[in-house]
């Protein structure tokens, strides 16, 4: 996705900043131009680049700076504060409560991937235990219906909706009422794609908010939308009270800036991300980890909600236990490996750890990289257990590679390949050696447990020369404990 472009393009502008021997206005104006040109190529509307320019600014005013503070330490906090500030709109969204029937109804612009947002939306929540039901308002596009039905069976979620009734409000009120009945605690109102200049389809999507009074509307933006994000997403609030906002189609080539718009238009945070076709392919979205992601800094809280989501809670300790000691084994990774078979694509795991991307599972290659799992699977079960228990990569000498490759009925040349997918990820895993790893909800535990040598390690290397190496590390971490300087790493310390 080129909002990574977007992250690289101000880490380096920052890095830049960080060789000048002396950092002056013009320095500093040479920084803010670089990064507000990044900005501006990646769809973020004009006027807020310039606001955000002004900010940093006012932020890092060099002269009031008293001798010795460490300015560029500053403006990355800066940096990071106002991207992280663009993003957030400073009120939390409405969030649906177990056993409680709230309404959510979704809008937005037609192709945006409304419908197919709404069964993510839901089936998410059902995962943790909702009991959510889709409701098709959409009676403008012909076989919205029965994609909804489709996707809605697939999902075994309940759904309403009609080929006859032709009115989306009578359809919306008799679907909430069913399903208020049945005791849904999610009930998700889906309505007709439209266009900006359409005021009749306004109208009636204003109608079915007003007869549904619903406790969300959550509008469903696609983030190839550039420039015109602010436009759309203003229209929109203008006709009903927009809560929440979901980007969706981030695996693609969008530049994604216009989340930052749709942001400011609605003034709602985004909530979920789309990054796929399929239904698992949401993320919940959280500023600062993104944000962190998008400089390149890794998001560690993240890939700890991952590791809870993924692995079977009663593996969990054990697997945070034998990271923790830094003993990554070829058994450890085929265990990870049924699990990623089971629950999905992992890719997203892999590519939260710092430093990291999903080389392993890279996006729109998922049926290949589950059959090469289960070839690495197939070939580790010739393994002894010996060898599988062991961290020591010596043991495997040709003769057993050759063994176990007759075993598996696989040439050589696929166990080498193995051998070495285990030794990259032992490595990066390695690295966890050591860290205390906190159970969910207590992520600040972690930023309390870290300790520089930790941090240096984890942190990618042009990350950490650029916050003055180990000693500009050393004097960070003592400011870890402030709320600002946990939002600098974010997604590695922070509270979410
Ligand atoms: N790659 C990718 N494709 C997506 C994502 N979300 C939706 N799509 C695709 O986008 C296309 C349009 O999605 P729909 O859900 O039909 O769009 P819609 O907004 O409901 O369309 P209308 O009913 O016409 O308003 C479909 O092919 C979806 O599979 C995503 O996050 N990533």
């Amino acid at each position: 996705m080129v909002l990574a472009q977007l992250g690289g393009s101000i880490s380096r502008a920052l890095a830049q900043m960080s060789n000048a021997t002396v950092i002056d206005e013009k320095v500093l104006n040479d920084c803010l131009n670089e990064i507000s040109r990044a900005l501006l190529q990646a769809d973020v509307q004009f006027k807020m680049v310039r606001d955000m320019q002004a900010n940093i600014k006012r932020i890092v005013n060099l002269e009031a700076l008293a001798a010795g503070t460490n300015k560029r330490r500053i403006m990355q906090q800066a940096v990071f504060t106002e991207l992280c500030n663009m993003l957030d709109p400073g009120k939390p969204s409405f969030t649906p409560k177990k056993g409680k029937p709230s309404v959510v109804m979704f809008v937005g612009l037609q192709g945006s991937g409304k419908t197919t947002t709404c069964t993510k939306y839901a089936y998410y929540h059902q995962r943790k235990g909702f009991k959510p039901a889709l409701v098709c308002a959409d009676t403008f596009r012909a076989g919205a219906f029965d994609q909804l039905k489709q996707n809605a069976t697939k999902a075994k979620i309940p759904f309403y909706g009609s080929y006859m009734e032709s009115d989306p409000v009578k359809i919306a009120v008799e679907g909430v009422e069913r399903f208020k009945k049945e005791n849904c605690d999610l009930i998700i109102v889906d309505t007709s794609g439209r266009h900006k200049q359409e005021a009749a389809l306004f109208e009636e999507m204003r109608q079915v908010s007003e007869a549904t009074k619903p406790d969300l509307v959550i509008f469903v933006m696609d983030s190839s939308i550039g420039q015109a994000a602010f436009d759309q997403a203003q229209a929109f609030k203008q006709s009903v009270s927009v809560g929440a906002v979901i980007i969706t189609k981030m695996d693609g080539h969008a530049k994604g800036g216009g989340a930052l718009s749709a942001v400011a238009a609605t003034k709602s945070p985004v909530i979920f991300i789309g990054t796929g076709e399929h239904i698992d392919e949401f993320e919940v979205f959280d500023v600062k980890p993104f944000v962190s992601r998008l400089l390149g800094m890794g998001d560690w809280s993240g890939f700890m909600d991952k590791i809870h989501e993924v692995v079977p809670t009663d593996q969990q300790p054990e697997l945070l236990q034998k990271l923790s000691e830094g003993s990554f084994t070829l058994r450890l990774m085929y265990e990870q490996f049924q699990n990623i078979l089971k629950m999905g694509p992992i890719g997203q795991v892999f590519s939260m750890l710092p430093g990291f991307s999903a080389e392993l599972m890279p996006k729109g290659h998922e049926k290949e990289s589950q059959a090469k799992i289960k070839r690495y699977m197939t070939m580790m079960d010739s393994m002894t257990e010996a060898e599988l228990d062991s961290t020591n990569p010596k043991l495997m000498t040709e003769s057993r590679i050759i063994r176990i490759a007759r075993g598996s009925g696989r040439p050589v040349r696929d166990v080498m390949d193995m051998l070495e997918e285990y030794k990259r990820l032992a490595k990066i895993w390695g690295k966890m050696k050591g860290l205390k790893i906190p159970k969910k909800g207590e992520m600040s535990a972690l930023s309390r447990n870290m300790n520089v040598q930790h941090m240096s390690k984890v942190l990618p290397p042009q990350m950490l020369k650029q916050i003055g190496g180990m000693g500009g590390l050393q004097s960070l971490m003592k400011q870890m404990g402030s709320k600002e300087m946990s939002g600098m790493f974010g997604g590695m310390g922070g509270e979410r």
